[in-house]
């Protein structure tokens, strides 16, 4: 008996103010289930003729969740919990398989936790996957965004960036900020400290974080006011590329050796390299130098200080070679950052551990198969690194914090990507390996660990910030988590 016909009606006019809400409530619920029964048969039924009973059995195992919106509540909630990588394991474990079919984001997708798939789909270039993100975010990187971009376009913006982010000028040629000196200052003064090389400098700091802050508020829907951030932020770095397209030569050389990627973007001899699309990915760089940079920083501490071992290690490591750049009254190279082996161990550790960036999504221009599975044309897939990281199988204890475990393993495998890989591999990944050395060299040769004086603020669930004293006793420096 349905719910509706079990209510007497009319109702009792005592009952009439409680019953009738109720009652429409409870249409309205039995009405969305069967139209959503039927939505759903409608949706299957077409996704079947589409892709056809002999490919349906080669499509990896999995549901699409609810109609319209799959499972893409699940994998929200499991994204905001201690646990985002619930969602992966729990259809790992429910389907035996590492590879498994799902709908999110408003499209049929597979995911794959699979080292040696996930490997392939990076590998493989436009032909076979094109870059996919949710229509909100395309709308504020903009068309010409490296991130959406194929083809050659996409290469040679990639070629020239990656290049200059890999030079000693992007790199810091003379030397990088000293402890106590803020890095803007030292790099007004050097003209080439990394972070000041990486974006266009100051004049856009403000509108960053305007759009940085944007990225974050899709969710809440307040999109004319991203975009129009965007658009400020775009009009900004298309007056510093005009002012800087004025200096430039005939023939379209730089006076100058180039100071930042503006400079080498103009200077790369091709039509093709808009104004517009300049500006579009500088606001790209601007991203991960403002916010997956310091969250890699935050997140070194956390599990540093959850770890007094590494901390100890890493804190001897960096002195020593202090103390040897004074003794020889040398500055330091970005050189020196990277052979600190030890330094160089904790921040993988900690990109392994941390999945700054989860995964990233691509989508299928041609039907596709790897190791069995069959990705149909139009659908995308979604590789989901932190399950590789934080497979049993690849790493021993994997929620445990072990920068030793890096000693003598390789970190160029397909069980650790990071940033990436093949043509889309990160540019700026030395760059942000470099940020995040000197900033813990300085940490931890300048500061003290609080807690060792004040075991007090031992219990980092009470004291949800870490403190680190300078050598001289005379500041604190208090890093929020
Ligand atoms: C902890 C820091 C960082 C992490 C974890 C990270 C991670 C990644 C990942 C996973 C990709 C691949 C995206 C894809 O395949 O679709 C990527 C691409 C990219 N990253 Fe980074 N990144 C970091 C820092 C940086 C920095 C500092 C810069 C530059 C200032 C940068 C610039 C880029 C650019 C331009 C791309 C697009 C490359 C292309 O599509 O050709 N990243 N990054």
């Amino acid at each position: 008996m349905s719910a509706i016909a079990a209510v007497p009606w009319p109702a009792p006019a005592s009952l009439a103010g409680v019953a009738l809400p109720l009652l429409v409530v409870a249409a309205a619920a039995s009405l969305l289930m069967l139209m959503s029964g039927r939505l759903l048969t409608a949706i299957m039924a077409r996704l079947r003729s589409r892709v056809g009973s002999s490919k349906e059995a080669r499509l990896p195992p999995g549901s699409f969740g609810w109609p319209l919106v799959g499972e893409t509540l699940d994998f929200v909630s499991c994204a905001y919990s201690s646990r985002p990588e619930a969602f992966v394991e729990k259809r790992r474990l429910l389907y035996g398989s590492a590879v498994f079919r799902s709908h999110l984001f408003g499209s049929s997708t597979v995911v794959t936790s699979d080292a040696e798939v996930s490997r392939f789909v990076l590998q493989s270039d436009a032909r076979a996957f094109v870059p996919w993100y949710p229509r909100s975010l395309t709308e504020l990187m903009g068309k010409s965004s490296i991130l959406l971009i194929n083809g050659s376009l996409q290469r040679r913006v990639h070629g020239l960036v990656g290049a200059f982010f890999k030079s000693t000028a992007a790199k810091g040629a003379d030397s990088v900020p000293n402890p106590g000196e803020r890095s803007d200052r030292a790099g007004a003064r050097s003209g080439n400290a990394a972070a000041q090389a990486a974006i266009p400098g100051i004049y856009c700091r403000r509108a960053s974080v305007s759009v940085l802050c944007s990225f974050y508020l899709t969710r809440f829907s307040v999109r004319m006011y991203l975009l129009q951030a965007k658009k400020r932020m775009a009009r900004l770095i298309q007056r510093i590329i005009q002012e800087k397209r004025r200096r430039i030569l005939d023939g379209g050389r730089l006076r100058e050796p180039p100071r930042d990627a503006i400079d080498v973007l103009i200077s790369g001899g091709s039509d093709e390299l808009t104004d517009e699309l300049i500006s579009d990915n500088m606001i790209d760089l601007m991203i991960p130098a403002e916010d997956s940079v310091p969250v890699l920083i935050t997140l070194a501490i956390k599990y540093l200080s959850e770890c007094p071992l590494a901390l100890q290690q890493l804190e001897e490591e960096n002195m020593q070679l202090k103390r040897r750049k004074t003794d020889m009254g040398e500055t330091l190279q970005w050189t020196d950052y990277m052979s600190l082996s030890f330094t160089q161990h904790v921040i993988t550790e900690t990109l392994r551990m941390g999945n700054i960036i989860s995964g990233i999504m691509r989508k299928a221009i041609r039907d596709i198969e790897v190791k069995g599975h069959l990705i149909p044309k139009g659908w995308c897939v979604f590789v989901y690194f932190r399950s590789v990281h934080l497979d049993d199988t690849l790493y021993d204890e994997p929620y445990r914090f072990n920068p030793w475990r890096w000693k003598d393993k390789d970190t160029s495998t397909s069980s650790f990507t990071p940033f990436g890989g093949g043509q889309r591999l990160c540019p700026g990944l030395d760059l942000a390996r470099l940020e995040v050395s000197i900033f813990l060299h300085h940490l931890v040769t300048s500061f003290r660990y609080m807690d060792q004086s004040h075991p007090s603020i031992c219990n980092q669930k009470k004291h949800p910030s870490i403190r680190f004293m300078s050598s001289d006793d005379t500041t604190y420096s208090q890093i929020l988590i």
